[in-house]
């Protein structure tokens, strides 16, 4: 099929890769005795603000990332276009801060319209309803032909990861209550689609690069947890992109196709000790952690050669392999201060033997719900992370200089300029992933197709056309 792969672009390092990340928050409002209150009237107050500056509850922020109110009532932050994984983190941090410092407008509109209650936006995957809503991971790949067969390349590898990337959960059953590794898993109902709230994939498929289509595909995976600490997200995005450069570069990766994608993510999902095993399409059976280690051994055996030698990518790498030997070891202090699911279960499992209560206690699912928190104060994970009980990778500068600051190497910077100064102006604008617009006057938008471009003479010349009436 050489006539329908198009090669990758000249001017870009293969190793070049676009990262956005989109978090959906749980909404809550904790209220005494009053009138009964919608999520989506707490959604409204709590956006008032935004629909004041922005005049609409979907904008694009100066940081250049998106930010709305997505279906269920849950406000979601989408991250602008980052290419360095320290970028993506302290940008996802940002957005934490973002929502959080809506909280208070938020509550005051509501006492205004007599209803006393405190907010709480969690950062996690459940709701006490039941729902499931998702932590997105984009990441630009190149285009080519079999772009089916080649995300479904990347499914044993995601069914796996959660072992060190989930965030842990206490899962409820009719027979009592056990630690399990992600509260995503048991919503999971297909390995690939392009529906998104029917039907649940792990990768959506819907073909929606953003960017320049004869050459790029966006691929958009949503089976992850949604991430608090710091290295948890370096881990999980970092690992993904390594197993993507591998595949990209056509580099024969271990044959590992799943039998039963759905059986498996939930049986490693609900195996604490790592020993349960999958079955794979060829008849054998594996554990998480020997395919997750065959993976990581793929990756090793080319550091240095097709994978740059970085310190990030040794962190990666020695996060990764700490993380598949707490399981085997079952000794989960070698990732206690660094994966979310560690973190949790030593806070879970201390309160419990305090309390001398059983998994199912409602003390405990209250614990694990403070845990998501966003709030920088009440966050049980922050009040963790404050005492140094939680390594950090980006630094408190970093993440409140990208409240309001796009990231300055990627298509983010054109859009975060062109944001700000348009706010400034005064003038109408619309913005989406690729196009600026100037409204009300005609050849005043630019298309920009290339992700990776952080310089346009055309965004300078429309930056201009604000300040002329
Ligand atoms: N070319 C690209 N390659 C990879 N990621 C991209 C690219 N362009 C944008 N992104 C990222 O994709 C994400 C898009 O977020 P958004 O919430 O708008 O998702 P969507 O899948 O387009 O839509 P929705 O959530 O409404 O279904 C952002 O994090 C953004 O940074
Ligand atoms: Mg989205």
């Amino acid at each position: 099929m050489i006539l329908n792969e198009i090669p990758p672009p000249l001017d870009v390092d293969p190793a070049r890769r676009i990262f956005g990340l989109e978090t959906e928050f749980g909404l809550h409002l904790d209220t005494g005795a009053g009138r009964p209150v919608t999520p989506e009237e707490v959604a409204g107050h709590l956006f008032h603000s935004v629909v004041q500056w922005g005049r609409s509850s979907n904008v694009f922020l100066p940081n250049a990332s998106r930010l709305y109110i997505d279906v269920g009532a849950h406000p979601e932050y989408a991250t602008a276009e980052c290419d360095t994984l320290t970028d993506l983190i302290a940008l996802d941090k940002a957005g934490e801060r973002i929502v959080h410092d809506l909280i208070a407008g938020g509550e005051e509109r509501l006492r205004a319209a007599g209803v006393d209650g405190t907010i709480h936006l969690y950062k996690n995957n459940t709701d006490s309803a039941g729902n499931s809503y998702g932590c997105h991971e984009n990441y630009l790949v190149r285009r080519r032909a079999d772009f089916k067969a080649f995300a479904s390349a990347l499914l044993p590898f995601l069914v796996t990861r959660q072992i060190v990337t989930g965030a842990g959960t206490i899962t409820r059953t009719p027979s009592g209550a056990h630690y399990s590794f992600s509260p995503r898993a048991d919503h999971m109902w297909e390995g690939m689609s392009s529906a998104t709230t029917r039907s649940r994939p792990m990768i959506n498929t819907r073909d929606e690069p953003h960017a320049n289509a004869e050459l790029y595909r966006r691929m958009h995976v949503i089976v992850g947890d949604s991430t608090m600490a710091e290295p948890t997200a370096l881990l999980k995005v970092g690992s993904t992109d390594l197993i993507l450069r591998l595949m990209e570069a056509r580099v024969p990766l271990p044959e590992l196709t799943l039998a039963r994608e759905m059986q498996a993510i939930r049986d490693v999902a609900h195996d604490l000790t790592g020993r349960a095993t999958v079955e794979l399409a060829d008849g054998r059976r594996l554990t998480a952690v020997q395919v997750q280690q065959t993976y990581l051994d793929a990756v090793r055996a080319h550091v240095g050669g097709l994978i740059e030698r970085t310190d990030e990518v040794d962190q990666i790498l020695d996060l990764w392999q700490r993380g598949i030997d707490a399981v085997r070891t079952q000794d989960f202090s070698l990732v206690a201060t660094e994966l979310d699911w560690a973190i949790k279960h030593r806070l879970v499992m201390r309160y419990r033997d305090r309390l001398g209560c059983a998994l199912d206690d409602a003390r405990l699912a209250r614990l694990e719900l403070a845990f998501h928190d966003v709030s920088p104060q009440r966050g049980l994970f922050y009040r963790l992370q404050n005492q140094g009980l939680v390594r950090r990778i980006v630094s408190e500068e970093a993440i409140e200089a990208a409240k309001t600051r796009a990231p300055q190497t990627t298509r983010a910077r054109l859009r975060g300029e062109f944001v700000e100064k348009a706010l400034a102006s005064g003038r109408d604008f619309t913005v989406d992933w690729v196009h600026l617009k100037i409204a009300g006057s005609s050849g005043t938008t630019v298309l920009l197709k290339d992700p990776f471009r952080s310089e346009d003479a055309r965004v300078d010349a429309l930056i201009d056309l604000l300040e002329t009436v």
